[in-house]
């Protein structure tokens, strides 16, 4: 065992005392957190807190200016670009608040994108992404361009995207604050559906408590600090 692995099983995810900054301004400050195999976690908290960023420095997006991250036994920040990108596209899912789909490109070839860009040959990855559509009944967009899509729909093409790699762990950054309550709640109930079948972990930013409520557990940041919203104290 080298110095940097940890003992499995242990915490999936970990964020250990990070700090990161934009230029003098702090965005995180000793934040640390941890997420477990197959949990599902919301992280909550005023605009401006950290929790974007604390998301990106758990995604390996961002490495921080001070602390450590460790994914699944592996330290995660110290990996160089080309390893964090690899393991980013092997490993890691992402859903973000405007489902940034490439607009050039049809459905299906957006949810085959990630596939194509790691090694998987182009008629397997075809097939996952049309196995996927076929699942959230969506087939019969998969030629259409991502622009003729309404917003729920382009949620739903993007949670396939995320999903079709077979990632540990899905980030998803106010997946529904594009949404209205009613299409936000039924992506949601998509995205914990999904995750839960498939034994995802799922690291969700969100304003919305309704959205929050369908998390296994909640945090919050504050002032670039994780805290347990229920204890009011900083989470280990
Ligand atoms: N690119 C950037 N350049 C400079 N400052 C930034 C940048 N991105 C974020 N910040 C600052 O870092 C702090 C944390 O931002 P972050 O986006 O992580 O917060 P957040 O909790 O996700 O906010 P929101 O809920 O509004 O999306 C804020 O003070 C923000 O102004």
């Amino acid at each position: 065992m080298t110095v940097d692995a940890l003992p499995v099983p242990g915490p999936l995810l970990e964020a250990r005392s990070v700090e990161r900054s934009y230029g003098k301004t702090p965005a995180l400050r000793a934040a640390s957190l941890s997420v477990t195999a197959g949990e599902i976690l919301a992280i909550m908290g005023p605009s401006g807190s950290g929790k974007s960023t604390l998301l990106h420095c758990l995604a390996g997006i961002f490495t921080p200016d001070a602390g450590e991250v460790w994914f699944d036994g592996r330290r995660l920040d110290t990996l160089s670009d080309a390893r964090r990108s690899e393991l980013r596209r092997g490993a890691f899912g992402f859903v973000f608040q405007f489902g940034r789909l490439v607009p050039e490109l049809t459905v299906a070839d957006n949810v085959a994108l990630p596939l194509l860009l790691g090694r998987t040959g182009r008629k397997q990855a075809y097939q996952r992404a049309h196995g996927w559509l076929r699942r959230l009944e969506l087939e019969e967009l998969g030629e259409r361009r991502t622009g003729e899509l309404s917003g729920g729909q382009a949620q739903q093409v993007a949670i396939a995207r995320a999903l079709v790699t077979g990632p540990k762990v899905v980030f998803a950054d106010e997946p529904t604050g594009a949404l209205d309550s009613l299409t936000g709640e039924k992506v949601m109930e998509l995205l914990v559906g999904l995750a839960r079948e498939e034994g995802t972990t799922v690291i969700l930013v969100t304003h919305e408590p309704r959205v929050a409520a369908c998390a296994d557990r909640e945090v919050m940041v504050r002032d670039g600090r994780v805290t347990d919203p229920f204890a009011g104290e900083a989470v280990r």
